[in-house]
């Protein structure tokens, strides 16, 4: 009988909104005031996002359902689902979460006497999204923003990848890095004025005692799923991800029934619904919401009143981050989205080449202050 296993449809399906943070008393309008319905819980919608579906309960259509309903990465892909949405909703979603570029001026005045510290998602916010994760590259340009914005801010990128693989994607040893959702972090191995290089930098690894297990799940998932044509596993070390963004539609229900399958050995995992991805984790206590206080502690804030974290993410999993970040009242949340999601994140930018352009913003508005 498996104890946890939640699915949740990563692009629509944030739990029932957890209450907002008060505004500082100092900054009326800072974050942007948001109700916690958005005005998208609405019939087909709100039954999607509300349902929690359990694995154990052995409801296929509703696993299906939720992979269907995941990741509108193009227009066509998104308007089955989002053509009951009318264009007003997403314009009024805009009013509750605008831009971080158009609202760049308010992001940083709430920062005003504070350490900004960046938290980073890799896939979907400093990488677009490709069919090969393999292949999944950030641009020149984008390594060079983020390389500037460590220059200036203590930097971490947060991903559900596994560590070496983000990093080798973004191969920037000055930074933070948690790999595997957060169960895998690594301090920088490169000084800059903001990190002290340390014979042994900070290592933490909370799901180290699930390593063998899901060594065996990985193996298990490989052979069982290995006639689903366009499935691929990936193995994140403390997490496990089953790509179905290149299976055909009507195999996917077959998919899922595999994975299902396999967990249904495993009560201690648990199954969430990422971008045409299946992730399998650790029920443990610990996500990126987690990994960033760890980090923040790590890097030395241990004082809330001193410190300002921005954190960038597009998917399900940074919610986690967002609704730390609400919960403590402090930093800013945005979120990468083209559509109308429910969020905790403040602020959204559309795309990568957005974050891309906040990020030089940021970078030159801090040299701009340094002149001062
Ligand atoms: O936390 P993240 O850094 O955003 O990682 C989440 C998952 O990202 C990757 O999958 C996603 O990007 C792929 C490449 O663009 C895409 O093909 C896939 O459909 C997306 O789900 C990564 O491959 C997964 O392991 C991560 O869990």
């Amino acid at each position: 009988m498996v104890k946890q296993s939640v699915i949740v449809p990563e692009e629509i399906a944030i739990p029932a909104a957890v209450a907002m943070a008060e505004p500082p008393a100092h900054l009326p309008s800072f974050p942007p005031p948001r109700s916690s319905s958005l005005g998208l819980r609405r019939a087909g919608y709100n039954k999607l996002f509300l349902s929690q579906p359990d694995v154990a309960s052995g409801r296929p259509s509703t696993l299906v359902d939720s992979m269907r309903a995941s990741s509108p990465t193009h227009p066509k892909e998104a308007s089955a689902f989002l053509s009951s949405l009318p264009d007003a909703e997403y314009k009024d979603w805009l009013t509750q979460h605008p831009s971080a570029l158009s609202n760049f001026d308010d992001v940083v005045a709430a920062s005003k006497g504070k350490q900004m510290v960046m938290f980073l998602d890799y896939d979907g916010t400093l990488a677009p999204i490709v069919d090969d994760p393999d292949r999944a590259f950030m641009s020149e340009q984008m390594r060079e923003a983020v390389r500037d914005v460590a220059r200036h801010f203590p930097t971490a990128i947060v991903s559900g990848r596994c560590r070496n693989k983000v990093f080798n994607f973004v191969r920037l040893k000055e930074l933070y890095y948690a790999g595997s959702h957060g169960m895998d972090i690594k301090g920088p191995s490169k000084s800059t004025k903001h990190t002290k290089s340390k014979a042994n930098p900070v290592l933490f690894q909370p799901a180290s005692e699930f390593l063998p297990m899901m060594d065996e799940v990985y193996k298990a998932l490989v052979e069982k799923t290995k006639f689903i044509q366009g499935s691929r596993v990936e193995n994140n070390t403390f997490t496990l991800s089953v790509h179905y963004r290149c299976v055909e539609e009507k195999i996917w229900n077959s998919l899922s029934e595999l994975v299902r399958s396999v967990l249904s050995d495993y009560p201690e995992l648990r199954l969430t619904v990422g971008r045409k991805v299946l992730e399998i984790r650790p029920s443990i206590e610990w996500d990126k919401g987690k990994a960033l206080e760890f980090l923040l502690e790590s890097i030395g804030f241990v004082n809330y009143n001193n410190v300002f974290p921005v954190y960038i993410g597009d998917d399900r999993t940074d919610e986690d981050a967002f609704k730390v970040l609400c919960e403590r009242g402090q930093g800013v949340g945005i979120l990468v989205s083209k559509f109308a999601k429910e969020t905790n994140a403040s602020y959204s930018l559309q795309e990568p080449s957005e974050v891309n352009k906040f990020l030089r913003r940021l970078v030159a508005w801090k040299k701009l202050h340094l002149k001062e």
